[in-house]
Order: C-alpha cells, then sequence, then structure tokens
C-alpha cells in the first residue's frame, strides 16, 4: 500500500462521480470524517494493514492509505482519507474534502454525542467538498467499537437516522475485532458506483430523448 500524511496542501480536483483511472484500477477517494476518538483512524489501519492499536495517537491534519481491491468484476484503487476529527484541527482537514467520491460518517456505539454530531459532519463535508449534485452524493455511515459493552446508540436508532436522512447502508463495526470492516469499505465502493451507473444512464437518457426531456432516476441519499 502507499501512505501519505498530509498537513498542508492542495487537494486534488473533485474526481466525483466515478473517481480517476489509475493504470488499469478505478481510483476512489473516500473520506472518514466523525469526532475525535471514535477510531477512523483504526478502521482504516485495520482495512488496509489488517492491525489494531489499543493506544493510538488523535490525527493530526490528514493521512490517506490505498488499498486495492476487486469489487463485481471492477479493479479498484480505494484511497482512504483519515482526517482529524478534533475541533482545533478544523482548519487542517476540510481542504481535503474536495474530489472525495464518497464520504463515511463514523460514530462510536458508546458515545452519544459522537452520533449527534453526525449531522454536523455531513453538513461540514456538504460546505468544503462543493460536490456538483448533493442530493446523489454517496455516504455511508459505520457504527464503530460495538465490542464495547456499554452502549450508548442503539443499532434501530442509528438505523433511523440513516433513514432520515436518506437512505446511505449502514454498517456497525468494530476495528478491533474486525467486524464489517471489509464489508463497509466495500459499501462506499459500491455506492459509488451505483452512482456513477446512474449518471451514465442519464447521460444515456438525456442523450437518445430527442425532446430535451431528460429523465434522470434521482435517488437521495443522506
Ligand atoms: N474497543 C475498541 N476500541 C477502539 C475501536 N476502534 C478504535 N478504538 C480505540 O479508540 C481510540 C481512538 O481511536 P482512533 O482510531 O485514534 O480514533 P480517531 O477517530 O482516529 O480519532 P482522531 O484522530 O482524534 O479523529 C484508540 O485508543 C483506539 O484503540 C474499536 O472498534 N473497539
Ligand atoms: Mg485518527
Amino acid at each position: 500500500f502507499q501512505s501519505c500524511n498530509l498537513d498542508t496542501g492542495h487537494s486534488p480536483e473533485p474526481s466525483w462521480v466515478g473517481g480517476m483511472m489509475s493504470g488499469k484500477n478505478l481510483l476512489l477517494k473516500v473520506i472518514l470524517l466523525g469526532d475525535g476518538g471514535v477510531g477512523k483512524s483504526s478502521l482504516m489501519n485495520r482495512y488496509v494493514t489488517d492491525r489494531f492499536d489499543s493506544q493510538s495517537f488523535h490525527t493530526i491534519g490528514v493521512e490517506f492509505l490505498n488499498r486495492d481491491l476487486e469489487v463485481d468484476g471492477r479493479l479498484v484503487t480505494l484511497q482512504i482519507w483519515d482526517t482529524a476529527g478534533q475541533e482545533r484541527f478544523k482548519s487542517l482537514r476540510t481542504p481535503f474534502y474536495r474530489g472525495a467520491d464518497c464520504c463515511l460518517l463514523t460514530f462510536a456505539v458508546n458515545n452519544l454525542q459522537s452520533f449527534q454530531n453526525l449531522g454536523s459532519w455531513k453538513k461540514e463535508f456538504m460546505y468544503y467538498s462543493d460536490v456538483k449534485d448533493p442530493e446523489r452524493f454517496p455516504f455511508v455511515v459505520l457504527g464503530n467499537k460495538i465490542d464495547m459493552e456499554q452502549r450508548e446508540v442503539g443499532e434501530d436508532e442509528a438505523r433511523a437516522w440513516c433513514e432520515e436522512n436518506g437512505c446511505c447502508p449502514y454498517f456497525e463495526t468494530s476495528a478491533k475485532d474486525d467486524t464489517n470492516v471489509t464489508a463497509a469499505f466495500e459499501a462506499a465502493v459500491r455506492e459509488v458506483l451505483a452512482a456513477e451507473d446512474q449518471i451514465d444512464h442519464a447521460l444515456l437518457s438525456s442523450t437518445i430523448d430527442l425532446h430535451g426531456n431528460r429523465k434522470t432516476s434521482r435517488r437521495s441519499c443522506c
């Protein structure tokens, strides 16, 4: 895998929808957002290096790791951008939202506040990412630390939030026990590919509709 630690600099131009090509692979940028300490870095490290550190440091700025995978017969390089969740690092993380293909909104199931903050994270992402079609932008929600005994957020409550906010897939994960981590990142890829297929379909519809009645199958997401 490749890695990079970036505290300053410019993000690449937006690639959504559908990412860019990296060799034979489609390069997709996904970004992890959520409160400090919910386990964003741990999820990324579990997925890319299959390691877990019970005493990790808070992230400063952003870091990314790449992992190649195959989803439904397509070769993809997933570029996972891990951001600093602490409020004091806001100005270091927001410049990197542009160009994301999917946003993983993360909370910890044993931390109610982190769940209640999901809406602000979504808002912050929408504000700084400047996505072209906000209604169709793919999100995935992750409820992490399900290995912890004391839960403050129930699965039903989390699923209800996803529905109210427009149907994003929800995964209950544990970076520690490696529960659902691969499934969550693969779901992110599928969300992007599905959005891309919809755009292709919409473009095709508008090309063949001589009356100019462009039919787009709208899909709202959270
Ligand atoms: N029990 C348990 N602990 C976890 C899990 N994921 C992360 N942790 C622990 O929670 C703490 C914070 O994890 P990080 O991955 O650093 O959290 P973060 O979201 O990256 O935090 P910031 O970088 O400050 O935004 C660390 O001590 C991790 O070991 C998990 O699934 N289960
Ligand atoms: Mg971190």
